[in-house]
């Protein structure tokens, strides 16, 4: 029996999709239990995308989405980031959520959990692996422990191919206008990202 949350944030819906996948892959490891939770928005963002038709229709379809508390970092065994990249790194609203779980981190209440990332960039270039490695960061403080997507389960990334998915995590490119939606590929790793964390989370369970 493993307990696998998954905070994420996703201002346009790619993430959102993302870790829908995850979810699924998850819920194929036997006696597992998933919780999907959004990050907070920023009333100031709303406010300022509220003419973007783009972001209104992405916002509207997550609207029954849990919002993400700090019980629910308690709560898990296992914790599975949806981060999409803001200038190479973590969203504000992501890093608000961590900074504000300092009363978790000096508990040590997060050591020892499995963790994993899944991420989105506009352009092929413009970032996956700097997010997921700088979101490592925090995540490190908290004494969690890493769990990445090796190459062998997931040949998908061994490609010349405008595809996300990397060693560090699962991934989709977003397109520069955020036109494109996350590719078959793409969500079956996030898939196998959501399986292998769970997994990881149940064997770590049994241990402590
Ligand atoms: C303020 C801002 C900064 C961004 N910075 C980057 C960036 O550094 N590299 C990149 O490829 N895309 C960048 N993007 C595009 C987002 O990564 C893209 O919209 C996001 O991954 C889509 O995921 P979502 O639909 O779940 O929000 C940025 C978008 C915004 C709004």
């Amino acid at each position: 029996m493993a307990k696998v949350l998954i905070p994420y944030y996703s201002a346009y819906g790619h993430i959102y999709e993302m870790v829908k996948a995850a979810a699924d892959g998850a819920r194929r490891v036997e006696g597992t239990e998933v919780k999907i939770v959004k990050v907070a928005e920023f009333e100031q963002v709303r406010k300022i995308m509220s003419s973007q038709e783009y972001y209104v229709q992405a916002q509207e379809a997550q609207e029954n989405m849990p919002e993400a508390t700090h019980d629910d970092l308690e709560w898990a065994d296992g914790i599975l980031w949806g981060i999409p990249t803001r200038y190479g790194s973590m969203p504000a609203q992501m890093k608000q959520y961590l900074d504000s779980a300092g009363g978790l981190w000096a508990q040590g209440k997060l050591e020892g959990k499995a963790t994993a990332i899944i991420t989105s960039t506009g352009s092929i270039h413009g970032g996956q692996e700097t997010t997921v490695i700088t979101s490592l960061v925090p995540l490190l403080h908290f004494g969690m422990i890493f769990v990445g997507l090796p190459y062998g389960e997931n040949p998908e990334q061994l490609t010349t191919d405008g595809i996300g998915g990397s060693p560090y995590g699962a991934a989709t490119v977003a397109g520069p206008s955020g036109e494109e939606q996350p590719k078959e590929a793409e969500l079956v790793m996030a898939g196998r990202l959501g399986e292998r964390l769970a997994k990881v989370a149940k064997a770590l369970a049994n241990v402590t």
